[in-house]
């Protein structure tokens, strides 16, 4: 009898993360791998403005649309709480402009000095696929900066008595926003095996 051809095993999932971040594709890859394999693609893709939600689920689908096939995006915010969760998921252009110490003379008037940073990833199985949200919240506070700067507001967000770029990346790894949503991503991975 000639041989059937076998599925592949699906003993392994492989997700395609678009990013046109460097740190953020190191983190995803220490924290998933090996069990789950990351490949990626860079693409700067249009962000709208909106909740984080929305954000994250909009930049989802414009990348399964434009990949053409399964994709996970990340969306990351730094929301001070004495501004109402602002600048939130504009942080990125915040920091450009004003950088650390702009960031923490925001909140000169303010006795709360405290943070959220909150990463929330969207992963679709592809165009017209309804994304599906992993979000992780790690509470910490806005300092001046200390540390090496190699990412974002890393030498100004202090979880703990250190600020992420005191820490070691594998404490990081351990605590960070990031960490606390891929755990919920992987959890509903190998539910998706399994079931
Ligand atoms: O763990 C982090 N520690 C420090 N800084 C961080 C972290 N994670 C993101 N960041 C910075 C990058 C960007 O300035 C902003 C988020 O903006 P965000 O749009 O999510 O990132 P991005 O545009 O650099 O990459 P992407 O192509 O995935 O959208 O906060
Ligand atoms: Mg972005």
């Amino acid at each position: 009898m000639a041989a059937v051809a076998k599925a592949p095993s699906a003993a392994q999932h492989i997700v395609n993360f678009i990013t046109g971040n460097a740190n953020k594709l190191i983190e995803v890859k220490a924290i998933l791998e090996p069990a789950i394999q990351v490949e990626s693609q860079v693409l700067d893709l249009i962000e709208i403005q909106g909740t984080l939600e929305e954000v994250t689920l909009d930049k989802c689908r414009r990348a399964a649309d434009l990949i053409q096939g399964p994709v996970l995006v990340e969306d990351t915010c730094l929301c001070f709480n004495a501004l109402n969760g602002l600048p939130g998921p504009y942080i990125k252009w915040f920091m450009k402009s004003i950088g650390h110490v702009g960031l923490n003379n925001l909140l000169a008037a303010y006795e709360d000095k405290s943070a959220k940073a909150v990463c929330t990833f969207a992963y679709s199985a592809g165009p017209g696929h309804e994304p599906v949200l992993f979000q992780g919240i790690t509470d910490g506070k806005i300092v001046p900066a200390r540390g090496p700067t190699f990412f974002g507001w890393d030498p100004i967000f202090e979880y703990n008595g250190q600020t992420y770029a005191e820490m070691d990346k594998v404490e990081k790894n351990k605590i960070s926003h990031r960490f606390r949503a891929l755990e919920k991503l992987q959890a509903w991975f190998s539910n998706e095996l399994t079931s």
